[in-house]
């Protein structure tokens, strides 16, 4: 499988190669050359496989030339040996059409550990095969940055910089990263907002100076590898619930379009998939795109949903690419206008191509609220803010009778105490696998919300590579 970026002017590479590199060096994002696809017989024949084995029968088409099928096998055996729950992401259901999928039985209680727990096993197998020393800079608005340093703690030859922004991650959020103590991980506070931190990495990958010195890699969604382990749960939830001989929805709490797109990838892998469902906070921009074309960007509001306080999507790039037929050059045009004025129009052919899978929803603060105290009253179900907002689009969907909705479970109630106990009146207690997280110090660095800051802390922090 080779790989091409979504701006048509870097270098194509394999697997192993965008996994290390995370953001292309025109700024642009990896995607497949083509998407590979499963008949109904091969996707029929994944029915009741072991969540592992699924993974890697799933994800063998990305990899090739890069693994082999027994060392991806192994490597899934040990990513979701880690999980709380023999199903990894087990299915429950709400009513007779409503579904959860639970993404959060991992180490930090959030979906985002489904594909983080394998990059830290591809990191580790890619950068033994080198004498080569990576550096980590991520964003994050709260659960990326604990599954990836859990990831890659302790590692020999990684360094982990996060950068989330100041006050806006939830306590627990935040404590799961800064009580970590390893000497490859580096915290970082930023003056700003989530897009900011994001602004930040990205400039990273494209100053060749520190890429080259540093060799800098990816744990966002930028990183093709995260996106391909997220396809994964999607099969195994339809597998559940019939197909490829019945069609089902999903919906998706969205910020950074990465899990959303997993989904698109899943349909575009032959996953009988009616309709997925964006569901947004009032970061609405998403919403207001797929629903009119309008992708303009305002300034972040802070919600109880903070992981969802976004504007600038970073996959968003990856559907505009595919959706508007693939051509790299005319969408670096499109994104660097968008760059200038935070603002652009979808084309039509985007926007057709765009409507004929997904739909769009947005919820406020009391429509979380309301899907949260559903969830509780009428089927006993504990859910987080995000999980609401994605309960309250699938609630909404104007679906064919018999299509069943599943909205992705995305954080464990327990990592936003203060939202569910004003909605439900319970305060979810922490699980017993993240321990003592109140009692443990914190240690995180404090800077303002520049490029120039954050390439000196690096500099200053990082192990040169090889
Ligand atoms: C709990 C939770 N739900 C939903 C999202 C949104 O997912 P995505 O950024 O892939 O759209 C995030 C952040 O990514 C999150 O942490
Ligand atoms: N919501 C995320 C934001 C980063 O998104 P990513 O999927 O690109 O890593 C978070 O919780 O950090």
């Amino acid at each position: 499988m080779h790989y091409v970026s979504t701006r048509g002017r870097a270098r194509h590479l394999g697997f192993e190669g965008v996994t290390l590199a995370g953001l292309a060096s025109d700024g642009g994002l990896y995607v497949p050359g083509h998407w590979p696809r499963f008949g109904e017989d091969e996707i029929a024949g994944m029915a009741g496989l072991p969540y592992a084995e699924l993974a890697a029968r799933v994800m063998r088409p990305f990899v090739e030339g890069s693994l082999t099928a027994d060392e991806l096998r192994d490597l899934c055996g040990r990513a979701y040996g880690r999980f709380s729950h023999d199903a990894v992401t087990p299915l429950v259901q709400l009513d007779q059409r409503q579904w959860l999928l639970e993404l959060f039985h991992g180490p930090t209680l959030a979906f985002k550990d489904v594909a983080l727990q394998l990059l830290g096993q591809l990191f580790e197998h890619f950068v033994a095969k080198s004498d080569d020393h990576l550096t980590i800079v991520g964003a994050t608005s709260g659960d990326t940055g604990s599954a990836a340093i859990d990831a890659v703690a302790g590692r020999e030859r990684i360094d982990i910089v996060m950068l989330h922004p100041k006050g806006r991650v939830s306590d627990v959020q935040r404590r799961q990263m800064t009580t970590v103590r390893a000497p490859n991980v580096h915290n970082v506070a930023i003056d700003g907002s989530f897009d900011d931190a994001q602004a930040i990495v990205k400039r990273m990958f494209v100053d060749r100076g520190m890429n080259s010195r540093f060799h800098i890699s990816a744990v966002n969604s930028i990183n093709w590898a995260r996106l391909m382990a997220q396809i994964v749960y999607y099969f195994a939830a339809a597998l559940q619930l019939g197909a490829p001989n019945r069609r089902v929805a999903f919906s998706v709490p969205t910020g950074n379009f990465g899990d959303v797109f997993a989904g698109y990838v899943a349909a575009q892998m032959g996953l009988p998939i009616e309709r997925l469902i964006v569901a947004t906070n009032v970061n609405d921009i998403l919403h207001r795109a797929l629903s009119s074309g309008d992708y303009s960007a305002s300034d972040v509001t802070p919600t109880a949903s903070p992981s969802m306080d976004i504007q600038v999507s970073s996959n968003f790039e990856r559907l505009l690419f595919d959706a508007g037929g693939r051509d790299g050059l005319a969408l670096a045009d499109q994104m660097h206008g968008f760059d200038a004025v935070r603002a652009m129009q979808l084309t039509e052919e985007q926007r057709r191509a765009a409507a004929a899978l997904f739909l769009s929803a947005r919820a406020d603060a009391d429509d979380m609220g309301r899907a949260m105290a559903w969830a509780h009253e009428c089927c006993g179900e504990v859910i987080d803010p995000h999980t609401a907002i994605g309960l309250h689009a699938a609630r909404q969907a104007d679906l064919d009778d018999g299509v069943p909705v599943v909205t992705l479970a995305t954080a464990h109630p327990a990592k936003f105490p203060d939202a569910v106990e004003r909605a439900t009146g319970l305060r979810p207690p922490l699980p017993a696998r993240v321990g003592d997280l109140f009692e443990r110090s914190e240690a995180f660095a404090e800077l303002p919300g520049t490029y120039e800051a954050v390439r000196d802390f690096v500099a200053e922090r990082a192990t040169p590579s090889s």
